[in-house]
């Protein structure tokens, strides 16, 4: 399935280079998914999946785990790569992000300096608290779809989009 805007896309993504590689991981058990309320970096004060930059010889998987043990003080288990996220940003470094989804975890989900966790029912994600690209794939994936988006944000809008499921990855 395809959802794009009616508009040219503003980027060439055949010559487009990210400037930040990153990570996102939603553990999900039941019908309840962990999220945190991110407290500094990119995207503090909104609700987002623990994650962040991948550091140099460091895998995507390996980023997705370290970056919730750092945030949550949990360990993911039973770890899925669901999707590729492409973000054209204008007042930031282009972002592609690997999405994991994660059935399990090992400790107790713990608020750190960078995160609060928040255990949220998939049938009612906070969007207007996240970034306005999750309302177009995160469910989606919550309900198991694989896909690759692609956005391209003027500062918080998103100005193009091009959301595809059934991705192999
Ligand atoms: C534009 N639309 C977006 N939609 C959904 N998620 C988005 C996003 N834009 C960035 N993200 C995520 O936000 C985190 C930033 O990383 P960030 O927390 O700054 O990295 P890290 O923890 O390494 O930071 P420090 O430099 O240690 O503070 C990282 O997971 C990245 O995928």
């Amino acid at each position: 399935m395809v959802a794009m805007s009616e508009a040219t896309c503003p980027v060439n993504w055949e010559t487009w280079e990210p400037g930040m590689r990153a990570t996102l991981m939603f553990i999900r058990v039941g019908d309840e998914v962990l999220l945190i309320e991110k407290q500094r970096g990119i995207g503090a004060g909104k609700v987002n999946g623990p994650g962040g930059k991948i550091d140099p010889g460091e895998t995507p998987l390996e980023c997705a785990i370290r970056e919730t043990q750092e945030e949550l003080c949990v360990t993911a288990t039973g770890v899925r790569k669901m999707g590729e996220l492409f973000f054209a940003m204008s007042d930031m470094p282009d972002i592609h992000c690997h999405v994991y989804m994660a059935d399990g975890y090992e400790g107790t989900p713990t608020a750190t300096p960078e995160a609060i966790p928040l255990w949220t029912k998939v049938s009612d994600l906070p969007f207007e608290r996240m970034w306005d690209d999750d309302r177009y794939w995160l469910g989606e994936m919550l309900d198991g779809e694989t896909f690759c988006g692609k956005f391209v944000f003027d500062e918080e809008t998103i100005l193009w989009r091009e959301v595809n499921f059934g991705v192999t990855w």
